[in-house]
């Protein structure tokens, strides 16, 4: 039975949440009495379902269900995690932690997305204060994987289970080990913040300027090395140590303004929100959601081809998932659902459509993210052996356009220890835009001569081209180029 998630407010990250551990799976309970929460919902989740399957090389889990539930009871009773996402004011939450316990299963956490306030604060007169703990995720909570996790008075295997779960749901926990107000990465923004605000204040800077200060330069870095990593660099060879004595000083020039802070008042808010409202005003903020997680999706997946940083992660959860992935791959006939692409500026030809070297890209996606479940991957490469392509016929059917999503599935039409015969669609809104059937001879790299797959490679092909024998064979399969297309 699919785990069950209650989520306490779905508001922007509540939302995302739920975005997350459905995808991940898990049944899904929400408590908001906002009477637009099912619209804003399911936007969010529209928005997850576009794009974070396209941060995975396996199948993805069969998607939970989603309940929109009138009474905190309702969501809470039997659930195996809660995550509480109300607004940010510490009497209410602690209400609705009182609330919450006295329906919820005792030994269940209770995660608070809180962005400042402390388990110590947060625990009130709570009956089980054990179970309170800060799970402080980012926006969007279904593409970043940070989640600063601050236990309270936590008993060690809770801690442990709890991030177990987050993990499961493919996000990174970040054990805060000791209680502080706004926690580890809170610190940081509100510093950045601050000194932004004073720019704009100061009229040094617009909100467009000090944006492109950081996306077209730190920014840049900070997304895949951090901060210590980066500065150990700029010291040259010598490293941090000589970047801390050249820049070490400059710490007590007036180079900074953080420990003081802008007189909030109207003025500040007009000024900040007109200048926003030129900057970016010409989209609306779903545009801007969707914007923003294209780039992320595709920040994402060059660090997970380079297997650094947050694209770690996602190796790491992908490697932990293989075996269910394979499990839940061999239980169901169907075309196993692979590869999710976006149709970018660089693929559109002089036709004003797809390129077909982009065809042929989506397809090769397709078979790596098939080679990757059966485990066939880089470490596998590595070792000497692979899966080379020997013979390939592709269909152009449609064309595809700017923008478009693309979904990659693949169906096995034979398998030995040797060989597959795979057959590949290219779906866009469910209608194949390309098709491509292709034998791929397994080969060990070094000899450069075909050799049998490993024994646990066979274990996880096996089971699936078992389970495709039941597929219609498509009628593309086989076809000799120019052979008449049927209707
Ligand atoms: N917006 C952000 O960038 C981030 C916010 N957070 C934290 O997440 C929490 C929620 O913030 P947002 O989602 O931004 O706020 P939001 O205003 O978008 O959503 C809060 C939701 O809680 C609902 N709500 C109010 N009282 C409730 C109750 N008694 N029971 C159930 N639902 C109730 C509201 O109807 C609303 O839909 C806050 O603690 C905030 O600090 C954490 C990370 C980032
Ligand atoms: C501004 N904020 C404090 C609500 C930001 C966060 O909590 C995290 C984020 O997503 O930036």
């Amino acid at each position: 039975m699919a785990k069950q998630a209650a989520i306490i407010g779905g508001g922007v990250i509540g939302g995302g949440w739920a975005a997350r551990f459905l995808l991940a799976g898990w049944d899904v309970a929400v408590f908001d009495p906002d009477p637009e929460a099912e619209r804003k919902l399911s936007e969010v989740l529209e928005n997850a379902r576009a794009s974070l399957p396209a941060l995975s090389d396996m199948t993805m889990p069969k998607e939970g269900t989603l309940r929109l539930v009138g009474t905190m009871s309702e969501a809470v009773s039997g659930a195996d995690w809660i995550q509480e996402s109300v607004p940010e004011r510490l009497e209410l939450k602690r209400k609705v932690y009182q609330q919450i316990q006295s329906h919820s299963r005792p030994g269940t956490v209770i995660g608070s997305s809180t962005s400042g306030f402390k388990p110590s604060e947060l625990k009130g007169c709570a009956t089980r204060p054990e179970e309170i703990v800060v799970t402080h995720p980012f926006n969007p909570v279904y593409l970043l994987p940070l989640v600063e996790l601050v236990p309270g008075e936590t008993p060690a295997e809770l801690i442990e289970s709890a991030k177990e779960t987050l993990r499961a749901i493919g996000m990174h926990p970040l054990h805060v080990r000791k209680e502080i107000d706004a926690h580890i990465a809170d610190r940081f923004l509100e510093a950045v913040w601050r000194e932004a605000l004073w720019l704009v204040k100061d009229g040094i800077a617009t909100t467009e300027e000090i944006d492109d200060a950081i996306r077209m330069g730190f920014g840049l870095r900070w997304g895949q090395m951090g901060l210590f990593e980066t500065y150990r660099i700029a010291g040259g060879e010598a490293g941090m140590k000589h970047f801390l004595e050249q820049f070490g000083p400059c710490l007590t020039w007036p180079w900074t303004k953080l420990m003081d802070v802008p007189e909030y008042n109207e003025e500040l808010v007009d000024l900040i929100a007109g200048q926003s409202d030129a900057q970016s005003g010409q989209y609306s903020i779903r545009e801007l959601e969707r914007i923003r997680d294209s780039n992320l999706v595709g920040f994402l997946r060059v660090l997970k081809d380079r297997n650094w940083g947050a694209g770690k992660v996602l190796r790491d959860h992908d490697d932990a998932r293989r075996e269910d992935a394979v499990e839940e791959a061999a239980a169901e006939a169907a075309p196993l659902e692979l590869a999710h692409l976006q149709v970018l500026p660089g693929w559109i030809d002089y036709n004003g459509h797809m390129t077909e070297s982009r065809y042929l890209y989506a397809c090769s996606e397709t078979t790596d993210a098939f080679m990757r479940l059966i485990g066939a991957d880089m470490a596998y490469v590595e070792a000497g052996h692979s899966y080379y392509s020997v013979e390939t016929h592709m269909m152009n059917m449609g064309e595809a356009k700017l923008g478009d999503r693309l979904l990659g599935t693949l169906q096995v039409l034979e398998a030995d220890a040797k060989k597959m015969h795979v057959f590949v669609r290219i779906l866009r809104d469910g209608e194949a835009v390309a098709t491509l059937e292709q034998i791929l001879v397994h080969v060990d790299s070094a000899a450069g001569r075909a050799c049998p797959a490993r024994p646990e490679i066979m274990d996880r092909l096996r089971p699936i081209a078992e389970a495709h024998k039941a597929l219609p064979r498509p009628q593309a399969a086989g076809r000799f180029t120019g052979q008449r297309r049927e209707k």
